[in-house]
């Protein structure tokens, strides 16, 4: 029961009985006055022989008298005890200290005080006055304050009853009271104070606007009403609370507005109030209607009457509230928070502290989860993909200004279906946009295949390349099993192998369609989304708008896109939407808070719109689920460890030991891999772990490098070395960490392509001693076991005349013997700053390579085909070219090109494409793999060196996983 409620039915009780009370003691004083009248008459009959008779009655008539004393004393003292009204029920509102009202409290105003009356009046003759209460919310009614006949004084006094009722309403529900103040007349002058109330409604200088405005709030809270509730007091609380009451406070009536804003103001006044829409006329003295209305346009206006207004007459009448009382009561409004009125995730997953029953659905359909409540229900917000009864969808968007609750949106959207269907039913492709780490959390989800954070452009991509290439691949599987779809697929039992829906939730969508000038991301976004459903595959993507800059056939894109989220948007931007009708946009324009959405699931069309407020879900809320859903992992599949998820970071260098491709070839063989196992690995496709290479023969002794990560989900940049011409590399480019990264992990990477009895290794370091970069390779060398012959500047000359003999040898041999031979890999670091291998000036001035210089020359040209291979790190071209003669650049098949001048771009590559590598930033690090001979260029991010503890740890767990091949 209210405490409104409580209070006055006291009152009213305590009334009964004072009336009872008085009762009771007339009647019996009246038959008691009978009955002596009666006794005297029989007594003067009786002469006096009954005088001990009269004695008892008189004995009897004063115990009564006594008694009834008693009685009313009691009464009395009941009425003096009389609990007083709570606060804002009080007649009079300066009375209360408002520094110490508890402004958290909300009292909805189905009965507030409208006035005063006399309750009773003691023998002692003081006055008890009680607040006269009326009802308010719950009834159909505007109302109507002073009367077109008062003097001025009096309709000041109405005025004054109208601000005594707005700072009533405010105290009684400061979160959900709502002004609107509409003063035409006077400018605004009557409602001064109406900045310093927490929730008006703007009005607008063309009224009408306003009063549309409302009206169409009236429409569209009517719409979301249902057979069980029917007004806007039955609603879900924390709904109710976002809607808020409106009271439309209108100063002057009609003075100033024209015929058209009376009669919406009549259709507000009759229509609103079941919408918490409720019309207060303050009437002008004397006042003149536009032709053809009047107040008789109020159908349901109550009056409310002189008797309030007579603010001074004791007994009667309001208590103006004066300014400094006024100011506190809105001060205490404003200053307390919102109340938390979210929707809590477990409303719409009412099992989620029972495990039990998680991962019960079945996505063979489609999968689906509630994501909020609109305000007749809490959980009937829904988010689905797949086939309904008789209706699809396919894919969704979500529009959403920064702030609306689109990242909450997207967990209590994941969270919901992870719970829901099991990781083998239901996976999911996290993309985050450009600056986004909002997946992070879900490195840790069992249903994730793909988190992909700060993800670039061409990542991106590549991601919706990765989801069409997935189709394809499942739509050769549906052909080769004879079924047409997921579905069917499904329920054939699955006879290729597990398959689950794929779902990519992609924020900030628009990545997808930068830098792209050939239209690829429209082009697989449009493949994607209108052959992929069948194939059990679905795309949510969300942005702060619909359509977004750079996308290209965007209407053959959406006509695909049946789901619509809309959230709280800018004006412009709802006005300039087509993914909503129009019945939409105005539920889009009523989103103002955060967490509100407009769920749409058939295109846009305003016969599917469902508006409400979306599940709050806490960061705690959703630590416990991920864990809980790890822990339900390890219950139901005991023996199957969790895949790790593919995680891209496009604000990282990556690492060596996280290249799924190496980590596959060192896991899945327990024995080194001999040319037959190499063979099977390198043709495996990049997605199931292997090297996805077409061209692999052994007779060419062929091995994998790695030397960074592609920026497509599985893709590893890989380098094929082959006993060919040419077979060397270079690296080139100002960047030491990544150069010096590279060169020292490739040469580790030699202990996992040969044992180490079938390689050699000569390695001169021509970085400065005492720098970072000095030593480097070594360490790398050593870290994995590897032996390495160092050279000196000095020794580098007599090594290279021993490789060339070495060579001469060689090219003596069968072919047979040749491949018997250990292959060599002679390291060259920081080229430029070997002295035996600087130019030297010719006869004629000009510059030759020294002696030594064009030893190495010979073994670029001829060493490759015959086992031996020159892996070279120089800092700029210019560098290089002060040791090498520039025809010795065609000598290295494999370039791997970092930052440097737009000049040497030229030379080396014909374009600028090296010099353009940072254009974003100095991070993260970009590289240019060039393999001349297939014109190949790719983009990639370089392993890169950090310092010497990490490499050696890198090294030392390599060493580690290498070992069960040596046993
Ligand atoms: N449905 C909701 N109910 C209550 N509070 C919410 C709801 N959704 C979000 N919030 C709160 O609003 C704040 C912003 O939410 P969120 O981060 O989801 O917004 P966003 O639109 O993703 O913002 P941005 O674009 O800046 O990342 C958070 O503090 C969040 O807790």
């Amino acid at each position: 029961m209210s405490v409104s409620t409580k209070y006055r039915d006291q009152l009213s009780e305590l009334k009964e009985h004072q009336k009872l009370t008085k009762q009771a003691r007339d009647e019996h004083a009246k038959k008691a006055a009978s009955a002596i009248k009666q006794l005297q008459r029989s007594a003067q009959q009786a002469a006096q022989d009954l005088p001990p008779a009269v004695a008892a009655v008189s004995q009897t008539l004063d115990e009564l008298e006594q008694h009834f004393t008693e009685q009313a004393q009691a009464a009395e003292q009941a009425l003096r005890q009389a609990p007083s009204a709570p606060d804002v029920f009080s007649v009079d509102l300066n009375r209360i200290d408002w520094q110490r009202h508890d402004f958290r409290q909300e009292l909805l105003a189905t009965a507030i005080t409208s006035g005063r009356e006399q309750l009773y009046q003691f023998n002692d003759g003081e006055q008890r006055e009680v607040p006269r209460l009326s009802q308010l919310l719950s009834v159909n009614r505007s109302y109507v304050i002073g009367s077109h006949d008062d003097s001025q004084a009096q309709a000041a006094a109405a005025l004054g009853a109208m601000h005594e009722r707005v700072c009533r309403l405010t105290a009684m529900m400061p979160h959900s009271a709502k002004f609107t103040f509409i003063d035409k007349q006077g400018l605004g002058a009557n409602f001064i104070y109406q900045s310093s109330l927490p929730r008006t409604r703007h009005v607008s200088a063309d009224l009408q606007k306003t009063l549309e405005e409302i009206m169409a709030d009236i429409e569209r809270i009517n719409r979301s009403f249902t057979m069980q509730v029917q007004s806007l007091l039955q609603f879900d609380e924390s709904i109710r609370r976002d809607e808020g009451f409106e009271f439309i406070m209108v100063a002057n009536f009609p003075e100033g507005l024209e015929r058209r804003n009376i009669e919406a103001l009549a259709r507000i006044a009759e229509n609103g109030p079941r919408c918490g829409k409720y019309v207060f006329l303050q009437l002008a003295p004397g006042a003149s209607y536009p032709s053809g209305v009047s107040l008789k346009n109020f159908k349901n206006a109550v009056r409310i009457g002189s008797d309030v207004l007579d603010a001074t007459a004791p007994g009667r009448g309001y208590v103006p509230v004066t300014p400094p009382v006024m100011q506190a009561i809105f001060d205490g409004a404003k200053a307390v928070e919102k109340q938390a009125s979210d929707l809590s995730f477990d409303q719409g997953t009412q099992f989620s502290n029972d495990l039990s029953q998680w991962w019960q659905d079945d996505p063979t359909r489609k999968v689906s989860t509630p994501v909020g409540g609109s305000g007749a229900k809490k959980n009937d917000l829904q988010i689905w993909f797949g086939e309904g009864q008789d209706s699809v969808c396919a894919h969704g968007m979500l529009g959403a200004t920064t702030g609306a609750g689109k990242s909450n949106l997207y967990h209590t959207f994941i969270l919901g279906l992870a719970c829901r269907y099991s990781p083998q039913d239901l996976q999911f492709y996290l993309v985050d946009g450009k600056q986004g780490v909002e997946f992070d959390a879900y490195r840790q989800l069992p249903h994730a295949r793909v988190v992909s954070l700060y993800t670039s452009p061409q990542l991106a991509r590549s991601v919706l390349q990765e989801l069409v290439d997935t189709m394809e691949r499942r739509n050769t599987l549906f052909t080769e099993h004879g079924v047409a779809s997921f579905a069917e697929y499904r329920k054939a039992g699955e006879p290729g192998g597990k398959m689950a829906r794929l779902i990519a939730v992609v924020d900030e969508y628009q990545t997808f369609f930068e830098d792209d000038r050939d239209g690829e991301g429209s082009e697989l976004m449009l493949k994607l989304v209108s052959q992929s459903r069948s194939a059990g595959i679905h795309l949510f993507v969300g942005s702060q708008r619909f359509n977004v800059a750079g996308m290209q056939k965007q209407q053959a894109i959406f006509g695909n896109m049946h789901l619509r989220v809309g959230m709280k948007m800018t004006a412009a931007d709802i006005t300039a939407l087509n993914e909503f009708q129009s019945g939409g946009k105005t539920l889009l324009r009523a989103c103002k808070e955060v967490g509100q959405a407009v769920i749409n699931d058939s295109l846009g069309d305003d016969s599917s719109n469902l508006s409400g407020r979306i599940f709050r879900m806490q960061d705690e809320t959703r630590k416990t689920l991920l864990a809980q859903l790890q822990q339900k992992w390890q219950q139901t599949y005991p023996e199957t460890t969790l895949e790790a998820p593919v995680i891209l970071n496009g604000s990282e260098q990556p690492k060596l030991l996280e290249n799924p491709q190496l980590l596959h070839a060192l896991k899945s063989h327990n024995q080194r891999p001999d040319a037959a196992a190499w063979q099977a690995f390198a043709q495996l496709p990049e997605h199931l772990g292997g090297l996805g290479a077409t061209e692999w023969y052994p007779v060419e002794r062929p091995r994998a490098f790695w030397l960074g990560k592609k920026p497509t989900i599985y893709g590893q940049q890989a380098l094929i070395m082959r006993c060919r011409t040419a077979e060397n590399v270079l690296f080139i480019g100002d960047n030491a960490e990544a150069r010096v990264g590279m060169l020292a992990l490739m040469t580790a990477q030699l202990a996992v392509a040969h044992a180490a009895a079938q390689v050699q290794v000569f390695h001169f370091d021509g970085a400065i001693e005492g720098s970072p970069w000095h030593g480097v390779v070594h360490a790398a060398a050593q870290g994995v076991g590897l032996p390495l012959h160092e050279l000196s500047d000095e020794q580098l000359a007599s090594t290279l005349t021993e490789l060339v003999t070495e060579l001469e040898r060689r090219r003596g041999l069968s072919a047979a013997e040749r491949a018997e031979q250990p292959l060599i890999y002679v390291v060259l670091n920081d080229i430029q700053r070997c002295e035996a291998l600087q130019m030297q000036e010719g006869r004629f001035g000009d510059q030759q390579p020294s002696a030594a210089g064009q030893q190495l020359q010979l073994l670029l040209q001829k060493g490759a085909e015959l086992g031996l291979h020159l892996l070279v790190a120089a800092d700029t071209l210019r560098g290089l070219l002060g040791v090498l003669e520039k025809s010795a650049l065609n000598h290295f098949r494999h370039k791997v090109a970092l930052q440097m001048t737009d000049d040497d771009s030229f030379k080396l590559l014909n374009g600028r494409q090296a010099a353009k590598l940072q254009a974003a930033g100095p991070k993260p690090i970009y590289a240019l793999y060039v393999e001349e001979m297939q014109n190949r260029q790719e983009q990639f991010k370089p392993y890169a060196f950090h310092d010497l503890a990490d490499l050696q740890a890198t090294c030392a767990s390599l060493r580690d996983a290498l070992t069960r091949w040596e046993r």
